[in-house]
C-alpha cells in the first residue's frame, strides 16, 4: 500500500468540531493588530513569533499553556479584529479541506474596549460568513458553525449561554466550557446546562483533559454535555488486557455513542499523552468508541487538521479508511442539524473517500 502523505489528506473533506478561535490566528496578524493597539509581544518577527507560541505551549502543564492566549486575545479587542481574525480562520480551515468546521471562543473574553457581549458575537459570525464566502469563490467551500465558550474560573456561564440562544439562528450552534479544570469542575455552572437543555440547546464541555473521571462523569452525568471537549482520561476507567476492560463510567460514554473530541498535539504539550503515539486514541478506535480528530489550537501546536491525520498515520499506520472513519464520526457529532450533517456526509465525505478506498 502507497504510503499517505499530508498532501494527499489536504486534499480529502475533514471535518473539525474543536478549534479555538483566540488559539488559531495567523502570527504575521497578530503582529499587525498588536502594532495598531501598541500591545507588546515577545518577538514581532512573525515566523519567531510561531514558534515561540509553540514553544512556550510545550510546557506540561494545562496552566502555562493557557498563559500564551494573554497575547491572542489582546489583539482580539474591537470588532474589526475580531471580524479579521474569524475570516482568516474560515479560509485557512478551508485552504485545510476543512469541509466543516465547529470553531469556539469567549466572548466574555473581549470586552476590554467595552464592546457588548452580543457586538462580539455578531463581529465574529460575519467575519465567518465572509470568510466562507471567499472560501466558496477560491473552490473549497467550508460550513462554519459557532460556540460560544464561558471560562470555568469565571462566573458569566449562565449569560454566555443565554447570548449563545440569542444568536441560535444566526450562526451559533452549541456552547461550552474551557479554561483551567483542575479546581474547577463543571457543577460549578450547572444552573446554565439546565438552562440551555430546557431551550433544547447543544453543549460540549472541556473535561478529562487535565483531571480525570469525576470531571468527565460530571460533565455527563450532572451536566448532560452532548459531547466530551478532549475526554482522553476516559482510558483511567480502561484496564489493559486482551481484552481490555471498561468500567462503568467507560463503557456509559462507548454505548451512548458519547462523542470523544480528541486533540493529540495538544495533549502531548499539556502532558496528557507522551507523545502522539502513545497517545489513548490508538485503543480508542480500537475499542471504537466514537472517536474524532480535532486540532484545538493551531497556533499553539504549530498544527492543522491535515497536520493531526498525518501525525495518526504514522504512527498507527492509519489509512483512508480510519480517516473516513474519524470524519464521518465528526460530521455524525456536529451541532447543525440533522439533514445538513447527513448531506454533507453523503454528497462531500464519501464520494471523496469512495474514490481512494476503491
Ligand atoms: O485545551 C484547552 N483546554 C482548556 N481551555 C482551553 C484549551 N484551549 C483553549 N482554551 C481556553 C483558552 C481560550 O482563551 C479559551 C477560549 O477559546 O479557551
Ligand atoms: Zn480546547
Amino acid at each position: 500500500m502507497v504510503a499517505i502523505s499530508y498532501e494527499d489528506i489536504v486534499k480529502v473533506p475533514k471535518a473539525l468540531l474543536h478549534d479555538h478561535l483566540d488559539g488559531g490566528l495567523r502570527p504575521a496578524t497578530i503582529v499587525e493588530l498588536a502594532a495598531e493597539v501598541g500591545h507588546e509581544l515577545p518577538t514581532t518577527d512573525p515566523a519567531a513569533l510561531g514558534v515561540w507560541f509553540t514553544e512556550a505551549a510545550n510546557s506540561g502543564s494545562l496552566e502555562r499553556y493557557l498563559e500564551t492566549f494573554a497575547h491572542t486575545v489582546a489583539v482580539m479587542q474591537t470588532p474589526a479584529a475580531l471580524r479579521r481574525v474569524a475570516r482568516e480562520c474560515a479560509l485557512d480551515l478551508a485552504a485545510d479541506g476543512v469541509v466543516y468546521a465547529e470553531v469556539r471562543f469567549a466572548p466574555e473574553q473581549h470586552l476590554e474596549q467595552n464592546l457588548t457581549l452580543d457586538e462580539v458575537v455578531d463581529a465574529v459570525v460575519t467575519g465567518f460568513r465572509e470568510g466562507s464566502a471567499l472560501a466558496a469563490e477560491a473552490g473549497t467551500p467550508i460550513r462554519i458553525g459557532t460556540l460560544l465558550t464561558a471560562m470555568r474560573h469565571a462566573a458569566r456561564s449562565q449569560e454566555i449561554a443565554e447570548l449563545a440562544v440569542r444568536h441560535r439562528d444566526t450562526g451559533v450552534v452549541g456552547f461550552d466550557i474551557a479554561g483551567a479544570e483542575a479546581g474547577f469542575p463543571p457543577t460549578r455552572h450547572l444552573d446554565a446546562f439546565e438552562y440551555l437543555q430546557r431551550e433544547n440547546f447543544h453543549f460540549t464541555i472541556h473535561a478529562g483533559e487535565a483531571f480525570g473521571l469525576p470531571s468527565i462523569w460530571q460533565a455527563i452525568q450532572w451536566c448532560g454535555a452532548d459531547r466530551l471537549g478532549h475526554g482522553v482520561r476516559i482510558v483511567d476507567d480502561i484496564t489493559p488486557g486482551n481484552p481490555p476492560v471498561l468500567g462503568r463510567l467507560a463503557a456509559y460514554v462507548r454505548d451512548k455513542r458519547i462523542p470523544l473530541e480528541l486533540c493529540p498535539s495538544s495533549n502531548v504539550q499539556t502532558g496528557a499523552a507522551a507523545s502522539i503515539a502513545d497517545h489513548p486514541i490508538g485503543l480508542l478506535r480500537d475499542l471504537r468508541f466514537r472517536v474524532t480528530v480535532n486540532t484545538d489550537n493551531r497556533l499553539m501546536s504549530g498544527t492543522s487538521m491535515s497536520r493531526e491525520m498525518a501525525l495518526l498515520v504514522e504512527a498507527f499506520g492509519y489509512g483512508w479508511k480510519e480517516l473516513q472513519w474519524f470524519t464521518i464520526n465528526a460530521m455524525k457529532s456536529a451541532f447543525i442539524p440533522f439533514d445538513e450533517r447527513l448531506r454533507i456526509i453523503d454528497e462531500v465525505i464519501k464520494p471523496a473517500y469512495a474514490e481512494l478506498i476503491g
